[in-house]
């Protein structure tokens, strides 16, 4: 598993990249990665100045073990070409592009980023959140060198699509299906879209635990409120944790004794079931130490 795939995304908090005050607090969120915003979070008078803010907050190696990316205004927009310069400029850990509907797409911005002297440790985050993008995922996923996640745009799908925002988001669950299939069959990671309704925990607790039983590395927040259950939700638990202990142990004895098969706890246990534990493992390493 590569780095960029094992760190972890558990909570990957927006903010307003022309609030201020809202960078500064991030610097003791303890979300595991933020995206300074450009685009929907910006008025188009305050795009300026909120480009150079999140620039100069992202080069300022203030935001300790979180990874910072720049969120730039969609492809097709007056502001895109600039946002890209100036993200290129400040190399953040991503740049993240809205709106993302053809491998061409993420080509482009690749190309537009290393004319504009992106470091090499730049990637790319491609938001996928119209059908077109549902229904081309799977050429989105294995677009380019640098994009490393997929990110879902729930609130602009569910725009286009004229759908309504219900509990277990039935609507949507055929493109964050797609998105699945697509981020996984490229060996990328993909993150869940935004809860909206910042006054109700109980349900941004329910849409974080079915995010993480689809398969989801993480979610999308809008609110600093929303960090902390989602860091438990996507975290493995301390019985995970034992369980796959368990699960290897058992599995090496058993190859030491020459089974290929073992079962624990009245499971059966196979090596799709070892690596599985590896991963759920390698994952709480390297959450050690974080809230
Ligand atoms: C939703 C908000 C507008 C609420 O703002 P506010 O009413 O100011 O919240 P609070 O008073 O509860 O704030 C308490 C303190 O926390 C700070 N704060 C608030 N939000 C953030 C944040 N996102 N990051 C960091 N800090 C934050 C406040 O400054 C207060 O600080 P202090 O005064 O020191 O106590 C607001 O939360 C907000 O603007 N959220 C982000 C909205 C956003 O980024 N939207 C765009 C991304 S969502 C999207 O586009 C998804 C996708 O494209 C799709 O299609 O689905
Ligand atoms: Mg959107």
């Amino acid at each position: 598993m590569s780095d960029a795939i094992l760190r972890p995304r558990r909570s990957v908090l927006y903010m307003p990249g022309a609030n201020e005050r809202a960078l500064e607090k991030a610097k003791s969120l303890p979300a595991d990665a933020l995206i300074l915003d450009l685009e929907d979070a910006v008025a188009p008078e305050a795009k300026a100045e909120a480009r150079m803010r999140v620039a100069a907050a992202a080069a300022s190696g203030e935001y300790g073990y979180r990874e910072v990316t720049i969120r730039v205004n969609g492809p097709g927009t007056e502001w895109h070409a600039d946002d890209l310069r100036a993200a290129a400029e400040a190399g953040p850990d991503a740049v993240v592009v809205p709106k993302v509907d053809s491998a061409q797409t993420v080509r482009d911005v690749e190309r537009a980023l290393e004319a504009a002297g992106a470091p090499d440790h730049t990637a790319v985050w491609a938001m996928v959140e119209t059908p077109r993008a549902m229904l081309d995922a799977r050429a989105v996923a294995a677009a380019g060198e640098r994009l490393t996640v997929l990110v879902m745009g729930t609130n602009d799908l569910a725009k286009e699509l004229h759908a309504e925002h219900v509990p277990g988001r039935a609507p949507l669950l055929t493109g964050l299906s797609l998105a699945l299939l697509a981020a996984r069959e490229s060996g990328k990671v993909i993150l869940d879209g935004v809860y909206n309704d910042v006054k109700n925990p109980e349900g941004f607790e329910a849409e974080c635990v079915q995010g993480r039983q689809f398969g989801f590395d993480g979610k999308t927040l809008i609110h600093p409120s929303q960090v902390e259950p989602c860091n438990r939700v996507f975290a493995p638990s301390t019985e995970q944790i034992a369980r796959s202990r368990k699960i290897i142990d058992a599995f090496d004895e058993a190859t030491r004794e020459g089974r290929g098969v073992v079962t624990v706890d009245g499971r059966l246990i196979e090596n799709l079931h070892v690596e599985d534990a590896r991963r759920i493992l390698a994952l709480a390493e390297a959450l050690a130490g974080r809230a």
